[in-house]
């Protein structure tokens, strides 16, 4: 699924952070400055051992994982180190460390850890434990049986202890802890960083600055192993003699790239760094660099040379950062040779062109990734608004509209084109990958499920229509009828049910986020027919699709004419012409409410009972 497409209250990405951010302890905490001139970069969150300790007994309590820790004698309480998250639920995660200096209820944050949060020094902001996992990493893929995954465990535990034990042999006590704090998450096996400088406006010179790949590399690692790293993290290195560098986390994989071919539903977004990580490095694109090669498209040997020195990329294993490697001298050297290979191509004048872009980094001894083969397990499906989704053949498998597809055994991708919007075929495809990992199928808004069930049909996929079915089902079921008096007694009890052209609408969980605010509906919309209000106030139609949301059923038609008009005249027959048709959810109840015999007097409850 494209990243772009992550959008939207029923995304992937949505319903993923759902599941990760479990709640625990929930802490607030004031955050307080550190400035990184006076005490170094790369440090991690400091907090008061108190607060700590607040959020790891708490925390400890409420997971058995984390008491399991506990009783191993390797738990985060043991050591002073921890990882944390926003409470709110944020991509980032912070290692922590306890430190008597920093007052109580408060965290202190680099600039850097800040703007990778989105926290302003001064506020205070809720903070938990970073519940650990292979979810909680951040990746989520097919589950493996749960002896293959008991079996995968005890390896990691393995790996991951005797990547310990070399850790501490490193003597960096920072990583020691940081190892000691975590219960293994799913250690990243590839990451992609992208590099400029830190404070490229004060760089003047013409000159890109070199930066020795291997050396950056070293330097990220040292200070970012056996911590939980992010896409679109920011890390700032340093090496001496050069200018600070902002890396930019741009990928991060739990799987490899053979691993992801066959796996579904694999959407990782961050990661433990390990010794085993393989880091690559590449330069940003300046503004400049891109306004260039768009300007001289047809200068073919320039454009590939520019390509080729903008692409330079490194490779190396985060163990290989150890300068008395054999490995990394031979790769160094491997390394040496071909960037060499890479200068012998930039011809003069492209040279020039990189170094002008004065903001820009030019790495040395780098080598490229491994471009992958093309895809032959995935169909190319064209939505009928023209968006592009690649999606794994056996995920289509259900959808028996694209059998012929799903079975192609061609060289190249077979291309579909299917008569379905871009988001219902996004919501089609959160539904597929569900019910292949067995997951929990999305509970899907009302007002999508005709789209989906459509859909559905134009692909042959049964197990949508049906569940589309039965959401209806379910809704309808629980739809009544009501007595004005009904409506009244909810309202004097205190919920807010609107009456809107016969319709019982319950907006009170919703009146918080009415764009019209949450007083005006209550002060004039109560116990009374609030279309002519409803006209009044929304200039758009935007309003209207929100209806369905909190259609809870009809009132009684018998008690219509009893029902005071709010705005004190009626509507125009044009707005509840238009109303009607936003509205064609309600031709269901209104056909059953036309089969039954007239009531006459309405109590509590009877309304409902003669519907039904
Ligand atoms: C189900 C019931 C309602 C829904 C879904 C709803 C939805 C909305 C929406 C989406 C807007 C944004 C602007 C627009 O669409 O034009 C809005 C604005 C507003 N609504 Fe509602 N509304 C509801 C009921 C009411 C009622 C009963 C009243 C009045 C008693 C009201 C008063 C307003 C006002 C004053 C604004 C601001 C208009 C402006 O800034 O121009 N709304 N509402």
């Amino acid at each position: 699924m494209p990243k772009h497409k992550k959008k939207g209250p029923l995304s992937l990405q949505g319903a993923v952070k759902k599941q990760l951010f479990k709640s625990g302890v929930e802490l607030p905490l004031k955050v307080l400055h550190r400035d990184p001139a006076a005490a170094g970069r790369g440090l991690p969150a400091y907090l008061h051992p108190s607060s700590l300790q607040q959020l790891l007994h708490d925390g400890a309590a409420a997971e058995p994982q984390a008491q399991e820790q506990q009783s191993s004698g390797s738990s985060a309480a043991g050591s002073s180190a921890l990882f944390l998250q926003l409470a709110s639920g944020s991509d980032c995660v912070l290692h922590a460390r306890a430190c008597a200096d920093v007052a109580p209820g408060s965290i202190q944050l680099d600039e850097v850890q800040q703007a990778n949060l989105r926290l302003c020094a001064g506020e205070v902001y809720k903070f938990s434990v970073f519940q650990h996992g292979s979810s909680a990493a951040g990746a989520d893929v097919a589950a493996a049986s749960s002896e293959e995954e008991d079996q995968q465990q005890q390896q990691q535990q393995q790996q991951a202890e005797q990547s310990m034990q070399e850790a501490a042999d490193d003597s960096n006590e920072e990583m020691e802890d940081a190892a000691a704090a975590v219960d293994m998450p799913f250690e990243l096996t590839d990451l992609d960083c992208e590099v400029r400088l830190l404070h490229a406006q004060q760089q003047q010179q013409q000159q890109a600055v070199q930066v020795d790949a291997v050396a950056l590399t070293r330097a990220f690692c040292k200070q970012c192993c056996w911590r939980v790293l992010a896409v679109n993290e920011y890390v700032v290195a340093e090496i001496p003699g050069l200018p600070p560098l902002l890396l930019r986390i741009t990928a991060a994989n739990t799987l490899t790239a053979e691993e992801q071919q066959e796996a579904l539903g694999y959407h990782c977004f961050r990661g433990l760094l390990t010794p085993d990580t393989t880091v690559y490095m590449t330069t940003a694109l300046s503004q400049q660099q891109q306004q260039q090669q768009q300007q001289q498209p047809g200068d073919v040997a320039d454009s590939a040379a520019v390509t080729a020195t903008q692409q330079q990329l490194l490779q190396l294993s985060v163990a290989d950062a150890n300068p008395n490697s054999a490995a990394l001298q031979q790769q160094q050297q491997q390394q040496q040779h071909d960037a060499a290979a890479h200068v012998t191509k930039v011809t003069p004048p492209v040279q020039s062109r990189v170094a002008a872009a004065a903001a820009g980094v030019q790495l040395l001894n780098a080598v490229s990734r491994a471009a992958a083969p093309p895809a032959t397990n995935v169909v190319h499906v064209y939505t009928n608004d023209g968006e592009w989704f690649p999606v794994k053949k056996k995920l289509l498998r259900p959808c028996i509209a694209l059998t012929k597809a799903v079975r192609d055994s061609g060289d190249s991708a077979p291309t579909v084109h299917v008569d379905v919007d871009t988001l219902t075929f996004d919501r089609l495809l959160i539904f597929l990958e569900a019910q292949a990992l067995q997951r929990q199928l999305p509970g899907f808004a009302i007002h999508y499920l005709d789209d989906l069930q459509r859909a559905g049909e134009q692909l042959g996929l049964r197990s949508l229509q049906e569940y589309c079915a039965h959401l209806k089902g379910i809704r309808q079921a629980a739809l009544g009828v009501y007595s004005f008096a009904d409506v009244q007694r909810a309202n004097a009890s205190g919920k807010v049910w609107l009456l809107l052209d016969g319709m019982v609408l319950d907006v009170g969980r919703w009146l918080p986020e009415h764009p019209g605010g949450a007083a005006i509906i209550p002060a004039q919309s109560l116990n009374c027919d609030c279309s002519r209000f409803f006209e009044m106030y929304h200039a758009s139609r935007e309003s209207f699709l929100y209806i369905a949301e909190f259609y809870i059923g009809e009132l009684v038609p018998e008690d219509l004419p009893h029902v005071p008009l709010g705005g004190k005249q009626p509507p125009s027959s044009d707005f509840l012409m238009q109303l009607r048709e936003y509205t064609a959810f309600r031709q269901p109840m209104l056909a059953q409410l036309a089969q039954r015999a007239p009531v006459t007097h309405l109590g509590a409850g009877k309304a409902r009972s003669a519907a039904a």
